[in-house]
């Protein structure tokens, strides 16, 4: 609550969006809304969601921006191919990456709604979001951060849980970043997906992401774009499973970043306890919305 109060505060006084990062994200990001807004982004692709596929999405947009050609979706890793415009990374300034690019670019970012740079809104970038169930999402995020140093300590399991039903991790509250993308889709040029309707039936979803890309591929290409973007094969792809980052960065050892890509993880998670806590919670939270999610298959 405190968070989300703090958000509102701070944007409503139209605060750089470095400083509400710095407070929300407890990262250093170094370009001021200003100059975000200022920038001709052109046609972009991007995708905001909070643990809940990204990297899958990015790795299915890129093969279909390169006609199905594994080798020129090889030829760097996600973080150089996508910039993640709010992440500072060692190396190239990711918004630098992204100016150099051509259009249509394909950004990645995790923010959400009401803080997204106003020039995605102006120039009508296309955005596809990609939501995941509560529970999945938590329990990926718990062991996202066990292993990537840049994280905030978890805690334990039972502690994080709390701080996910407070809103109080990184990007915020999930169930504001769910519901907000989701209203918003009505006014804006969004496509909105969901991580269990990708994992029951690639195909069709990835029909929807081809089809709101005005791109047109044979089947067989389509058929090469499901393979290759299937969690077994995109665990082994260095350029997509974030093995290229150092062990001081993330930890696959701890638990690897490809970790697990099912629906209903959760089970092996909840106790009975805090599952009944956390669905009275999540019924108040959701009472308002017709967002609905699938917690299995
Ligand atoms: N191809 C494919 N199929 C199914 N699942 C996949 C795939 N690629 C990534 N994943 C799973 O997505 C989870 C990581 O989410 P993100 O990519 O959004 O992470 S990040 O926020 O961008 O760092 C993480 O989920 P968990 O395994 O449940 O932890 C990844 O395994």
């Amino acid at each position: 609550m405190e968070l989300k109060c703090l958000v509102w505060d701070q944007c409503n006084k139209k605060l750089h969006l470095s400083e509400l990062l710095q407070c929300i994200m407890r990262v250093v990001v170094h370009f001021p809304l200003k100059s975000v807004s200022a920038l001709h982004w052109g046609n972009i692709v991007c995708k905001n969601l909070i643990f809940s596929g990204t990297t899958w999405i990015q790795e299915i947009v890129d093969m279909i921006q390169h006609d199905g050609d594994i080798e020129k979706c090889k030829r760097a890793t996600t973080y150089l191919r996508h910039p993640f415009i709010e992440w500072v990374l060692p190396g190239p300034f990711s918004l630098e990456l992204a100016e150099a690019m051509p259009s249509p670019r394909t950004l990645k970012t995790h923010l959400p709604v009401q803080l997204v740079p106003p020039s995605f809104w102006e120039q009508k970038c296309k955005i596809i979001y990609v939501a995941r169930n509560a529970k999945d999402s938590l329990v990926s995020y718990y062991h996202f951060h066990r292993m990537n140093k840049n994280m905030p300590e978890p805690g334990t399991w039972e502690e994080f849980l709390e701080k996910f039903m407070a809103g109080q991790v990184l990007w915020g509250c999930w169930y504001d970043h769910v519901k907000g993308w989701w209203e918003a889709k009505e006014n804006h040029c969004i496509l909105y997906l969901f991580y269990e309707d990708l994992k029951e039936d690639p195909k069709h979803e990835i029909q929807k992401v081809l089809q709101f890309l005005e791109k047109d591929l044979e089947n067989e290409v389509l058929d090469k774009i499901i393979h290759h973007t299937t969690f077994e094969i995109m665990k082994d792809n260095r350029m997509a499973n974030y093995t290229f980052q150092p062990p001081a960065v993330m930890d696959h050892s701890i638990s690897p970043f490809m970790r697990k890509g099912t629906v209903g993880d959760w089970k092996n998670h909840f106790t009975m306890a805090q599952n009944e806590k956390f669905d009275e919670d999540y019924r108040q939270k959701m009472a308002r919305t017709n967002l609905a999610f699938r917690m299995e298959l």
